[in-house]
């Protein structure tokens, strides 16, 4: 692939070249994703010798190794206009699917997924003069999964007692799993090879449920501000707990402890407490425990339904956060008895965004198809093919990894 086919008329950096832009465009959040490169930046560092240069060889074709960054925003939906704004400030849709020589118009085509894709087609091609290609929303969510889950080290971690640990992913043992994709609602997907999927289930209680709800109760501004409320929360004082009803002890015969919600919000009806006594930081809290209980619950009867050990959460509703990840972890471990695993993964909110991303590949619109994505691990080597974070944590709002395209 010959790099000037992307250059970028009249980017504020003219060296970078930006392209596959890539929108997972969902009920609460538009999800982006796209690949820059800097002249100069084409490098051989996988066995190459510049942008013209043969990286890596794959069935017996070879492949040019192009070093960039792979870029991650997302954008609340109901301020579409600013994603728009950004898309054309940073020029990203001119680098979508095209070459020089013709006319943007003719060829601008950008992947998309989520119902946005169908809902905003109109808007984009008359603000931004782009056509959306749109692709389903649980093949991307799954091409997401299958390719971070494969490609990228420490991706998947499992979260206990306020321990983060890095799940090593053994290829050849990686399905069946259920994946749980928490977004405005929660979809359910047993996920049996590449491509090779059934939505099996799914609720409406999910992140747009605890961000909607969560508003309403507590009067805050920003899914952040709910969040960092629910943080300073003590969900007993709002939630009616084992020991509440059996006065102090457990219910040990079926297994409850004194502990366990009995009845999530059960004790704002019980007490003598007037409405404004009730603390929007505890609500928070009690709310983002009863769904995130409530996801695990479902998404455990599921993996039971088929038999599955694993269980992959991902969906911007998690966001990282602690409580949201222990309490759906706890629930999991508490019904499966300790038999199944919940797992998170750091690119969390992405996978839509990414498998429109690699489904530029899958239909090979152009010549430019991307075969591989590897990161290099600063301070480090490539480990195989896999892209090593550099980050433990969680992934920043608009944040970019190093990596390396191998293109055709
Ligand atoms: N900045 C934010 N603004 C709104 N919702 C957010 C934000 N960050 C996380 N969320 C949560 O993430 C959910 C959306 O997750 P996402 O995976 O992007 O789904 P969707 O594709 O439906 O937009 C929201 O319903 C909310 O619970
Ligand atoms: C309709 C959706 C697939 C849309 O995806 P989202 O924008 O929420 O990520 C999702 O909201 C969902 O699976 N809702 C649950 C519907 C149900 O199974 O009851």
């Amino acid at each position: 692939m010959d790099l000037g086919e992307f250059q970028i008329p009249g980017n504020s950096d003219p060296n970078q070249k930006t392209s596959h832009l890539s929108l997972d465009i969902g009920g609460s959040l538009i999800k982006l994703v796209y690949f820059s490169t800097n002249d100069g930046d084409d490098d051989d560092e996988l066995g190459g010798s510049g942008k013209e240069s043969v990286g890596v060889s794959n069935s017996n074709r070879s492949f040019p190794v192009l070093k960039g960054r792979l870029h991650f925003s997302k954008f609340e939906t109901r301020k579409i206009n600013d994603c728009l704004d950004f898309i054309q400030t940073k020029r990203l849709h001119i680098g979508g699917c095209q070459r020089l020589g013709a006319l943007p118009i003719e060829k601008t085509i950008i992947k998309a997924t989520g119902g946005g894709a169908y809902k905003y087609a109109d808007l984009f091609k008359e603000k931004l003069g782009i056509c959306l290609d749109k692709e389903d929303e649980m093949d991307c969510l799954v091409a997401g999964a299958n390719f971070l889950l494969k490609a990228v080290h420490q991706e998947a971690f499992t979260y206990l007692d306020g321990k983060k640990e890095f799940v090593q992913i053994d290829h050849n043992d990686l399905y069946p799993y259920l994946l749980v994709n928490i977004g405005s609602g929660v979809s359910m997907i047993k996920v049996e090879g590449d491509g090779k999927f059934e939505r099996v289930s799914g609720t409406n209680v999910g992140g747009g449920t605890f961000w909607g709800l969560g508003r309403l109760l507590t009067k805050c501004q920003s899914f952040d501000e709910l969040l960092e409320l629910s943080h300073q929360g003590n969900n007993r004082v709002i939630d009616m707990l084992v020991g509440d009803i059996y006065g102090g002890t457990d219910y040990s015969k079926v297994g409850l402890s004194s502990t366990t919600i009995a009845s999530s919000f059960g004790k704002a009806i019980s007490d003598k407490k007037e409405l404004q006594d009730y603390r929007p930081e505890d609500i928070a809290r009690s709310l983002l425990r009863m769904i995130s209980n409530n996801i695990g619950q479902i998404a455990y009867l599921n993996a039971l339904r088929f038999g599955l050990k694993r269980i992959f959460f991902g969906g911007f509703f998690i966001r990282g956060h602690a409580y949201t990840m222990d309490t759906i972890a706890v629930a999991v471990d508490f019904w499966s008895k300790g038999e199944a695993k919940a797992m998170f993964l750091r690119h969390e909110g992405f996978l839509g965004a990414l498998g429109a991303f690699m489904s530029y590949e899958k239909h090979g619109l152009d010549d430019s198809m991307i075969h591989h994505l590897t990161q290099k691990f600063p301070m480090s080597s490539l480990v195989g093919d896999k892209i090593c974070s550099p980050l433990n944590g969680e992934l920043n709002d608009n944040e970019s990894i190093e990596c390396s395209v191998y293109a055709s």
